[in-house]
């Protein structure tokens, strides 16, 4: 994995938190963290997502495999914002288990 591979996964979360923060109103992330169903959003979302990308697995679908991946990690980080986590918590558990 490229330098900037990783590197994105830090910006989007900045800008996650950048959202969080000063909540604009044509943002999507902001009406995450604002939805009247609370953390349940995001939640829900993590399920479709899975399912969605359970199917592109199936059918072998490179393409739709990437695209689900990156739904699922965007909507993940977005979740360990709301539960003012971050990506350092993500890599420190990655890290011990190797
Ligand atoms: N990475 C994402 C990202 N991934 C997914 N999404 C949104 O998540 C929603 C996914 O829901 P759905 O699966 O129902 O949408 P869909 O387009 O039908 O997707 P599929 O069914 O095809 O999987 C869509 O509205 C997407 O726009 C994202 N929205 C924002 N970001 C990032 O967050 C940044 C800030 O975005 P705003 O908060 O909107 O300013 C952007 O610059 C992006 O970098």
């Amino acid at each position: 994995m490229s330098d900037d591979t990783v590197n994105v996964i830090d910006e989007l979360f900045a800008v996650i938190e950048d959202r969080k923060a000063n909540l604009p109103e044509d943002s999507y992330t902001a009406s995450l963290f604002t939805h009247e169903k609370g953390e349940n959003a995001v939640l829900e979302k993590l399920g479709e997502e899975t399912t969605e990308l359970i199917l592109a697995a199936k059918d072998d679908d490179r393409e739709e495999l990437a695209h689900e991946s990156a739904d699922i990690v965007y909507h993940l980080l977005v979740l360990l914002s709301m539960k003012e986590m971050d990506v350092d918590d993500l890599r420190a558990e990655l890290a011990k288990r190797r």
